[in-house]
């Protein structure tokens, strides 16, 4: 049976393109880059290429960072435990706000941070599901709060926050703004001179790049206390010796998934193909699609379906071949309500029927097409067997 994949946030697949252009730092040019010797110095100029290609991707001026590391969950660590480091423990700004549908990358590392004897708020969304602007003004406590950290969109849902705005009020409150940029990156324009963010983060295999690295912007003027220790690679920023083939392969993937074309495509073609299973399962009884899909990124779906279980319509959904998820693939062993939906005060009983279809430019017209009928046979079938849904109630 011919497979459909359509959890591309969890992950994407390498484009062949990219692995290409890794391929040879994976074989001939294996050097450490920070070896004296020819191995180590041809890398170089490869090096150098893959981080111009970053920061054309996210608009970063020459005088700000992009430091390579292994993931997001790393990045946003880095950020996190570095301003605890250099302002919750050094100064008078002990506060840090949040949202309360954060990664748990992000949301896990400021609960243990709150443990530390941080002041955290969490912000709620709005019943659009978004982070407004002016829960963040009743928020923020002027010079007491250290840092805003609020996703550029969220990984279940799709649902794009003002970034721009939000960074804006932190810095008229004399805050630092940080901007968990997975799911942006590849879906819509990440500008991080326009929008003023001053730390962002990515995963490279979130948009057809390999897993295992990942880049955190920093902007000029900033700094951070590191959060590992050891050599001097990336300036003493980052230790540990530099994944090149995925530097390189991540900057390629880079270039491929924010050029004008490629936002194009994502926005147009793949956005269609999204809408299309969208309208299809609107037209379903009892069913809901989360949040407004022009404040969406173009690929995801986030369904609840009455009567049926998340796990059980995955399960089914697997069953023809079809791969889609609950959420997080972090959390999607975890039966809890998801924790989007509770912030949205959807009723728990839809809480837990959630299921994310969130597709990629490799996927085809037929492949929906297929994904169409599969959906209305599982729904109509699941329904037919369940002991609790009866119709419209
Ligand atoms: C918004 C966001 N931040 C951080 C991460 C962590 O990225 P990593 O460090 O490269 O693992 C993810 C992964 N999100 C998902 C992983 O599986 N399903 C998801 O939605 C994410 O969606």
């Amino acid at each position: 049976m011919e497979r459909i994949y359509l959890d591309n946030n969890a992950t994407t697949m390498i484009d062949p393109e990219v692995f290409k252009v890794m391929e040879p730092f994976l074989k001939d040019k294996f050097g450490n880059p920070n070896s004296l010797h020819s191995f180590g110095t041809e890398v170089h100029k490869d090096m150098i290429k893959a981080l111009d290609q970053l920061y054309a991707g996210i608009n970063a001026s020459d005088e700000s960072d992009i430091i390579i590391n292994s993931c997001a969950t790393e990045g946003n660590n880095t950020v996190l435990k570095g301003i605890y480091f250099d302002f919750i423990q050094n100064s008078d700004k002990k506060h840090i706000i949040t949202s309360q549908i954060e990664h748990p990358a992000v949301s896990h590392t400021i609960n243990f941070l709150e443990s530390l004897g941080t002041k955290v708020t969490r912000l709620p969304v709005s019943p659009e599901g978004l982070i407004t602007p002016d829960s963040l003004k009743e928020a923020i406590i002027k010079d007491e709060t250290a840092l805003v950290s609020i996703m550029w969109a969220n990984n279940e849902t799709g649902l794009i926050n003002p970034v721009k705005e939000l960074a804006k009020i932190a810095h008229e409150n004399g805050a630092l703004f940080h901007t968990d940029a997975v799911q942006a990156i590849g879906k819509v324009k990440v500008d991080v001179q326009d929008t003023e963010v001053d730390f962002l983060t990515f995963s490279a295999h979130k948009f057809h790049g390999p897993k295992g690295v990942g880049g955190l912007y920093i902007r000029e003027n900033l700094e951070l206390t590191p959060l590992f220790h050891g050599g001097e690679q990336m300036a003493g920023k980052r230790a540990g010796t530099v994944n090149v083939p995925g530097m390189v392969a991540m900057g390629y993937a880079m270039e491929l998934a924010t050029s004008t074309e490629a936002l194009e495509y994502e926005n147009k073609f793949v956005r269609s193909l999204r809408d299309r299973l969208e309208d299809v399962i609107n037209s379903l009884d009892d069913t809901i699609v989360i949040g407004d899909r022009n404040y969406r990124t173009p690929n995801t779906i986030l369904a609840s379906f009455k009567g049926i279980e998340g796990e059980s319509f995955l399960w089914d959904l697997n069953q023809n071949g079809i791969a889609a998820s609950t959420g997080s693939a972090c959390s999607s062993e975890d039966l809890e309500a998801d924790p989007t939906f509770v912030a949205m005060s959807i009723d728990a009983d839809l809480a837990h029927t959630g299921v994310r279809f969130s597709l990629s430019r490799f996927n085809t017209e037929d492949e929906i097409d297929r994904v169409i009928e599969v959906v209305k046979k599982s729904v109509k079938r699941l329904r037919e067997i369940s002991s609790t849904y009866v119709k419209g109630e």
